[in-house]
């Protein structure tokens, strides 16, 4: 392998170029749920759509009842009464009253509403025994939320609870999203066994399909974990092929190294696929390119299970995340004050991982790539810069943290 390495945001670079967004298509908004907008969304109505009241009472002039205390009340006739949902009904004529419910439009003429408990609720006539502040009090005008025609959602914004409730409240029965693309996940390693299965002393567990098929799943993609291969370059490219129908995008694991037996660079560098080196530690050898006819995406990220996760969170969350039109692609890292002095290779970008709490970031265990023990323990990667050899207790450094 030649010494110099691609630097990650060089090869990220690269991924985000190669991979567009899937096509877009109008959804229900509760199938919409966890998608990202594929539209700018514009409000058809304003909110509030119409002057409406905030509270039950009664729909005023302020001048009429400015002066009304506990000692002087104001006295004003009632000539009727709205409730939510029925069209105003009323102009209201100077020196007279309407019993109003909270979310009813206000009458033509009145600007102001007095709350049922500044009054004695009266029905025919009613007694106001304190003032509203102001004209408008306990009204809510027309657009004073969103107004007709405001840009309420943009393109690539994630579609929450929030979200969805703000495009149910303008009218919008669908919106377009792009679908979750289907990942599909290959471990490969002839040491490998599947969980529940007997182990050999020479045989592992295939921990790597799991982390793999959660995380692209926690990413919004839905996840085929194929499961294991063995270090067979035909039966490799027979599984994978198989696969390819129902892949909008492909992970491998393992067998990208150095090794005799590194199956999927034996199998795929045939294939025009691209393999080397980048300045991270873990995650050092790593291979992407596209397979098959209909050339699908593929990542093939190195075997231990830390460089695995972190190449995913690296690469592959960003690719998933462009394919989904979901924005940011790249999650923004955060500062952070560290509470350990710690060491890191030069000329490497390094991932350690380590626990944050918000403000402190302390390291979790050692660097090594097999430590998966470690990584379940922490929720965060403590980044540090390719220049860097070491960092004091006490410095700000950049903490990517993990939601999953
Ligand atoms: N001579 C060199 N050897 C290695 C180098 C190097 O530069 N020169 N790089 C090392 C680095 S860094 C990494 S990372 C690994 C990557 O190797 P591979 O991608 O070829 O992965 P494997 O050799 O197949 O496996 C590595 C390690 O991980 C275990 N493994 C694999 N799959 C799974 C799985 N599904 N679940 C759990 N554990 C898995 C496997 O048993 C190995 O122990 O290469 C170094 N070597
Ligand atoms: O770069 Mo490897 O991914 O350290 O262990
Ligand atoms: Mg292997």
């Amino acid at each position: 392998m030649p010494n110099s390495l691609t630097s990650v945001d060089d090869l990220r670079d690269r991924i985000l170029g190669d991979i567009e967004p899937l096509p877009a298509y109008p959804q229900q908004l509760m199938d919409a749920f966890g998608l990202a907008s594929a539209e700018d969304v514009h409000a058809d109505v304003s909110l509030p759509g119409f002057d409406n009241s905030s509270h039950d009472g009664y729909a005023v002039r302020f001048e009429d009842v400015a002066t009304a205390t506990e000692q002087r009340p104001v006295h004003l006739p009632v000539v009727g009464e709205i409730a939510a949902g029925q069209a105003g009904l009323l102009a209201l004529s100077p020196g007279t009253s309407a019993k109003i419910m909270t979310g009813a439009p206000m009458p033509t003429g009145a600007d102001t509403v007095v709350p049922y408990e500044w009054t004695d609720r009266g029905v025919a006539r009613v007694v106001i025994t304190r003032a509203p502040s102001d004209r408008g009090e306990h009204v809510r005008l027309l657009g004073d939320d969103v107004r007709q025609g405001d840009l309420v959602l943009s393109e690539g914004a994630i579609l929450g609870p929030r979200q969805l409730g703000l495009l149910a409240a303008v009218g919008r029965a669908t919106v377009a999203t792009r679908p979750r693309p289907r990942v599909v996940i290959l471990s490969t390693g002839s040491e490998l066994r599947e969980p529940g299965q007997p182990l050999g002393h020479d045989s592992i567990y295939d921990g790597n399909s799991y982390l793999l098929a959660a995380a692209v799943r926690r990413a919004g993609a839905i996840a085929y974990r194929v499961g294991i291969v063995p270090d067979e370059p035909a039966k490799f490219l027979e599984a994978l092929n198989d696969q390819l129908v129902r892949a909008d995008l492909v992970i491998t694991s393992g067998g990208v190294s150095q090794g005799d037996f590194d199956v999927v660079k034996e199998a795929l560098r045939p294939e025009g696929v691209w393999f080397g080196g980048v300045a991270m530690q873990p995650g050092k050898p790593q291979g992407y390119g596209r397979v098959g006819e209909d050339r699908i995406p593929i990542f093939t990220l190195p075997g231990n299970p830390v460089s695995a996760y972190v190449s995913f969170r690296v690469f592959v969350l960003p690719a998933l995340r462009r394919l989904m039109g979901m924005r940011p692609e790249v999650a923004p890292t955060v500062s952070a004050r560290l509470t350990h002095a710690v060491t890191s290779r030069p000329g490497l970008r390094q991932f350690l991982r380590a626990e944050y709490d918000g403000s402190s970031v302390s390291p979790v265990g050692g660097p090594g790539s097999h430590l998966i023990g470690d990584l379940a323990q922490a929720n965060a990667l403590l980044v540090v810069p390719e220049e860097t050899t070491g960092l004091e207790a006490g410095a700000t450094v950049d903490v990517l943290p993990l939601d999953d």
